[in-house]
């Protein structure tokens, strides 16, 4: 049986007068790939956020299962926002900027490491020089998800990850990030070549 990594119960979420999301419950398997799915504005990138205690509900509750608190879960988790603002600088310098984290120094990656997990997104290595502002959308996305690949954490919270990829690139992602995995991955997403690779959907009304 699978292991329950998250329990929301009776979930309810305002913002002012606009009620998100009321008495929502669902759970979160470990080690499977999960995926939120639901109209534009139905909160899908809003419980992401909840879930990093960004946010907090205004009725119900977030449970987590690993015996770790708040601050533990986000410790062990990658988080590929939607509006990927990762600031000024290089390729390189955007990449290795989480890992000047305490918590990340350990698995800070080489040259050669960075180079290849880009590879393997289909971006050459010579973008690491690049300013990462210059980069396009598509390739702001990959360098996004590249990090949370190289951060090597056991959860991976992703906000619509292949939004502005083509399909080579989806399925490299899903190459990169999805297979041979235990992770537990959650994603928001109406890409259907994504959802296609969920072990497990959420519907969200
Ligand atoms: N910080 C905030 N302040 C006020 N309203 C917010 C805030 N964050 C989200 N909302 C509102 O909550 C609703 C859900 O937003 P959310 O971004 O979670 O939707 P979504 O399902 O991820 O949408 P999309 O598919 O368009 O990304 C929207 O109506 C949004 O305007």
């Amino acid at each position: 049986m699978t292991n329950t990594l998250i329990t929301c119960s009776d979930l309810t979420v305002r913002f002012g007068d606009e009620v998100v999301m009321e008495g929502f419950s669902f759970r979160i398997p470990g080690g499977k790939h999960t995926i939120l799915k639901g109209e534009s504005g139905s909160g899908k990138s809003t419980l992401l956020k909840l879930f990093l205690g960004f946010l907090k509900p205004a009725g119900g509750s977030i449970q987590f299962h690993s015996g770790k608190g708040r601050r533990e879960i986000r410790r062990n988790t990658a988080w590929l926002p939607q509006d990927l603002d990762l600031g000024s600088g290089t390729v390189d310098e955007v990449i290795r900027k989480p890992f000047r984290f305490a918590i990340n120094q350990a698995k800070i990656p080489g040259r050669e490491t960075c180079i290849s997990t880009l590879n393997q997104l289909g971006l050459s290595g010579d973008n690491l020089d690049k300013p990462f502002r210059d980069l396009s959308t598509g390739q702001r996305q990959r360098v996004g998800l590249a990090i949370c690949h190289l951060l090597d954490k056991p959860i991976l919270l992703l906000d619509e990850p292949t939004s502005a990829l083509d399909r080579a690139s989806k399925r490299r992602a899903a190459d990169l990030l999805l297979a041979h995995t235990n992770k537990t991955i959650v994603s928001t997403s109406h890409d259907p070549f994504w959802v296609e690779h969920a072990d497990n959907i959420i519907e969200l009304n």
